[in-house]
């Protein structure tokens, strides 16, 4: 079922579905049926047609027995006549005979008395007269009976009888003429030469019964396939052409048909043989009558244009038919669709139409119907589930939010405590790690940055300094202007260092007056100058409360050494403060590169 549905397009509708089948169906069905009626009304007509031609054929050749059959008789007759009234010795009275009998009949070209030695005694017109016809064969057979002689050329008559114009062919017929009283013995021979002229006559005489006289010929052939009669006359007699000859040698019988072709000229041939009549025993011959195929077929062809005109009109009919039939047929179908693509919940009730005059349309629209109202009903179901969802969703929704709204503060809240916390650590680890009254860096936190600054130098290879510092007489400023006054230089001092460093050199209060700088990849000469700046700086600032007093600092200094660690390259720096305190206070002393613990 799904392969023949195959047949057609998906989308097909159902009357074009039904018109083409109707219409491939009734083609089918009609060309078959065309074609074998075709086939058989061809057989038929070319058998009707190849035994019209055979009867012709019979015909013709009965025509021509007949004819012989009656010339034979003549002369018999007139050969009796001569012999019953002794009319043998009287010369004119033979000849008014002859004459007689060549006027019954035309085509007796010429009727000669002989005598038994062979001489001509009495002939109509006195045609050869006293001449000896000895030698002819005709007058050698009918010495001892009747005879009937084949076709032949005229030979001493021809010049006689037209003057030459045309070549004259004979047939003879001869008769013994014996004594009345002792028919042993021969009178003479009665010898007629029948003008062929009657053969080409008879074959005019039916000519009228052939279909197409242009594209029919008639043959009349001796025993040694030679035409006695054709289409062409001419002097020598001609064979029968191959096209013809071989398929007749096939058939035996004595008379029917056959269908051969010349070249592209295909002919349908009727034949008949010979037998003669009565006492004329025949001279083997065979009438042929001939006629073109393609006339012959002309109403075959006609026919089947016929057979084919009205094919077409049956197959356009009956896929007329066809269409209406299915689009009848189709037509509560198409309804129903149309309601069924326009339904919807309101019309439903819609398919109660008048498309329903088939039960399977009616059952059809029922079940639809139903169940578009089942499918309405649960459609509205449905619906009123969807609102509540949706309606459900939205609360959750709302309360989802509100939670989100709590939890974004709540994490907000977690996120401020926890950079209150972290700033608070920061702070912490910045006090942990600062000097209070200074805010520079104490010195463990000194000590933690000056590893790490000591590895990267040592890392890429650059330079760096530890200056120690150590305020001179620091004791005296708290014991004269007191402990306030002590914090307050200290704090001063640490303003001097923080000014004359760089942001990326380590400033740190590592005791009570006692400081300590790392520089970060110094030229010693910077260095240097860093030492004296502070050195300079400190001295020239100003305490109110001190009066002209001034403040001084001691700074020992050393450089960086590769490989060298942080404690001893401190412990060099110390070593040169000792030397500059030693050396009376306020001033730079610098480390030997070398290290000697
Ligand atoms: N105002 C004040 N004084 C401090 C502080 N820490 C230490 N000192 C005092 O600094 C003084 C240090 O004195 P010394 O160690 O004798 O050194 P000096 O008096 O500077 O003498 P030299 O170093 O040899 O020049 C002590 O009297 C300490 O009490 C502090 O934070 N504030």
């Amino acid at each position: 079922m799904e392969k023949a549905l195959r047949l057609f397009p998906k989308n097909l509708a159902l009357h074009w579905r039904w018109f083409l089948l109707f219409a491939g169906v009734a083609g089918i069905l009609t060309i078959s049926l065309s074609a074998y009626i075709s086939e058989l009304a061809t057989a038929q007509l070319k058998r009707q047609i190849g035994e019209n031609l055979t009867q012709l054929s019979s015909q013709l050749s009965d025509t021509l027995d007949r004819g012989l059959y009656e010339r034979k008789r003549d002369i018999q007759v007139a050969a009796s006549l001569i012999s019953r009234y002794r009319l043998g010795d009287d010369q004119q009275a033979v000849r008014d005979l002859l004459n007689k009998l060549q006027e019954t009949y035309s085509d007796y070209a010429w009727i000669g008395f002989v005598d038994p030695n062979g001489k001509v005694i009495s002939a109509t017109g006195k045609l050869l007269e006293g001449q000896s016809v000895v030698q002819r064969p005709w007058f050698q057979h009918a010495q001892t009976e009747p005879f009937v002689g084949d076709v032949h050329a005229a030979l001493l008559l021809s010049k006689k009888l037209n003057g030459g114009k045309e070549p004259l062919r004979f047939l003879d017929v001869a008769s013994p003429v014996r004594d009345h009283t002792d028919p042993s013995k021969l009178r003479g021979v009665i010898g007629a030469h029948l003008n062929w002229r009657w053969a080409r006559d008879v074959e005019k005489s039916i000519a009228y019964l052939l279909r197409n006289e242009d594209d029919a010929h008639v043959y009349i052939i001796d025993g040694n396939n030679n035409i006695v009669l054709g289409p062409n006359d001419s002097e020598e007699l001609e064979q029968l052409p191959e096209h013809l000859r071989q398929p007749l040698q096939q058939h035996n019988n004595k008379f029917g048909w056959f269908a051969t072709s010349n070249g592209n000229n295909r002919q349908i041939v009727g034949y008949t043989r010979s037998e003669g009549f009565r006492s004329y025993e025949g001279l083997g011959w065979t009438v042929l009558v001939t006629e073109s195929a393609t006339a012959a077929y002309s109403e075959i062809t006609e026919l089947k244009q016929t057979i084919l005109l009205i094919s077409i009109l049956v197959i356009i009919g009956v896929a007329a038919i066809g269409w209406f039939a299915a689009k009848y047929i189709s037509l509560p179908l198409r309804q129903l669709t149309r309601a069924t693509v326009a339904l919807d919940d309101n019309n439903a009730l819609e398919l109660h139409g008048s498309y329903q005059q088939y039960p399977e349309v009616r059952v059809l629209s029922e079940t639809l119907r139903s169940m578009v109202t089942r499918l309405g009903e649960q459609r509205t179901q449905l619906r009123q589930l969807n609102t509540e969802l949706d309606s459900k969703v939205q609360q959750r929704t709302a309360e989802l939010e509100q939670l989100n709204a709590k939890l974004s503060d709540e994490v907000a809240q977690r996120r401020a405590m926890q950079n209150e916390r972290e700033k608070l650590i920061r702070q912490l680890e910045e006090q942990a790690n600062t000097d209070p009254l200074t805010q520079l860096a104490n010195r463990r936190r000194f000590f933690e940055r000056a590893e790490q600054l000591l590895q990267r130098a040592e890392r890429h290879g650059d330079n760096s300094a530890v200056l120690a510092l150590d305020l001179d007489h620091f004791k005296r400023i708290n014991d004269d202007y007191g402990h306030q006054m002590g914090d307050q230089v200290l704090q001063r001092f640490a303003d001097v260092l923080r000014s004359a460093v760089r942001d990326t050199d380590l400033v740190a209060r590592t005791g009570g007056e006692e400081f300590i700088v790392m520089l970060e990849r110094p030229q010693t000469s910077s260095a240097e100058e860093v030492a004296e700046r502070i050195r300079k700086s400190l001295a020239e600032q100003h305490f109110e409360e001190m009066g002209e007093v001034s403040v001084t600092v001691s700074i020992g200094a050393a450089i960086w050494q590769q490989k060298q660690s942080l404690d001893q390259l401190i412990k060099r720096a110390d070593n040169a403060l000792y030397e500059a305190k030693e050396k009376g206070r306020n001033t730079v002393c610098w480390a030997p590169d070398s290290v000697t613990d």
